[in-house]
């Protein structure tokens, strides 16, 4: 398909030739999330993996102890047949400069999103696969759910075919870290690129946590307590998700009372209004029209003046302190007596 196509073809494991792996070296380069799920999930499906890390990094202790081979980023992209392309995003453009000339022909460059090639700051020579698995799920549970036996969803997209058989390594490639377990999505890197930046930013991070915080706010200036607010806005949202992650929005709605129901569906609508249709509306069209993506490449290479304010803004907010102190005494959490109990009285005494 080519990168303005979309379809809806989902692959499972049946359709993945794990033997397209065999004597084939991937380089996952970048050990964090997305990197560190990647490499484990591929060494123990028996692919053979060597990690890629600059000299100095944080992350190099990880892999060891993890016992996976950790080398330069160049040294991994020298050895590979497939280079997994896991560091930020934003990071990505300065180590595919230094790992380029080892790329040979019929070499696989593979990425888990597609910033960087959809909006033009990678461009790989036309000799190389260049293919996408992206998994529909932040790193850690890529591997947690692997290791259960079970799988995250992922999408799989062909930019380049050098060799008439990209789509197929891709597709082994999503059997070894476990996605074709639960279904990999045909697409192209184009709606990938801009289904996640969407997604993320009006739905799934962005749009979830101002509801959860204004939520919490309206209670709090309306005089309620800070603890009532977290459960009611915070905690309780994961038990809600939980149910329409498990069986629909309609078990949800099975679940909870009929009141909650009536109101929901009176109320719901009310709150995510037509003005919150036409916001969304605009996200997804700066998505689309690479406005964003300037914006984010821009506020890189001016160090990160509003990501590091916003950032520290969010730490900062009162729903922070009162959640880590609320969950500090759940009875499950491993903690010290003695902390529980200060925590305790701290609590009676606020
Ligand atoms: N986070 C997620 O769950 C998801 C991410 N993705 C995509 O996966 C890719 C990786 O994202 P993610 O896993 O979040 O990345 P992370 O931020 O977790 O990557 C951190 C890793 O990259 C290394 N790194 C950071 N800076 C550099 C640098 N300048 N040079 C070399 N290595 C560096 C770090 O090592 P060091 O110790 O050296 O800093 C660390 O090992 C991105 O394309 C992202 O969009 C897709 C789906 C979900
Ligand atoms: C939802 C955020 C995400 O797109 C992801 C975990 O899928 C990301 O970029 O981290
Ligand atoms: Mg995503
Ligand atoms: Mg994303």
């Amino acid at each position: 398909m080519t990168d303005d196509e979309f379809t809806t073809e989902i692959y499972y494991e049946s359709d993945a030739d794990e033997s397209q792996l065999d004597d084939v070296t991937v380089a996952v380069l970048g050990y964090g999330s997305q990197g560190h799920a990647h490499a484990l999930n591929l060494h123990d499906s028996g692919v053979d993996v060597v990690v890629g890390l600059r000299e100095d990094s944080s992350s190099r202790s990880a892999v060891e102890a993890d016992g996976l081979e950790v080398v330069t980023p160049v040294e991994a992209a020298a050895r590979a047949d497939i280079v997994s392309m896991l560091v930020p995003d934003t990071v990505q453009p300065h180590v595919y400069e230094q790992i380029e000339d080892e790329l040979e022909a019929g070499d696989t460059l593979q990425f888990a999103h597609g910033f960087n090639i959809h909006y033009n700051q990678i461009q790989p020579d036309e000799d190389v696969d260049v293919t996408m698995i992206a998994p529909k799920s932040p790193g850690h549970l890529v591997r947690r759910n692997y290791e259960n036996g079970e799988g995250t969803p992922g999408l799989l997209a062909v930019y380049q075919d050098a060799t008439g058989d990209a789509k197929g390594r891709a597709l082994a490639y999503s059997k070894a870290i476990g996605c074709a377990r639960a279904g990999v999505v045909e697409t192209s890197f184009r709606e990938e690129t801009e289904t996640d930046l969407f997604g993320e930013q009006a739905v799934l991070c962005g749009g979830i946590a101002e509801l959860i915080k204004v939520g919490y706010e309206t209670l709090v200036d309306a005089g309620y307590s800070k603890e009532m607010a977290y459960f009611e806005c915070l905690n309780e949202m994961k038990l809600i998700v939980d149910l329409m992650y498990e069986d629909g929005i309609g078990a949800m709605w099975d679940s909870v009372s009929d009141t909650a129901e009536y109101g929901g569906l009176t109320r719901g609508e009310a709150v995510i209004d037509d003005q919150v249709r036409a916001n969304m509306e605009e996200v997804l069209e700066e998505v689309q029209n690479g406005e964003f993506a300037t914006e984010w490449v821009t506020e890189n290479q001016a160090n990160r003046p509003v990501y590091t304010q916003l950032n520290q803004a969010e730490k900062d907010h009162e729903i922070e302190e009162v959640g880590e102190r609320l969950r500090a005494l759940f009875a499950w959490q491993e903690e010290q007596e003695s902390e529980t109990e200060d925590e305790r009285e701290k609590l009676q005494a606020d």
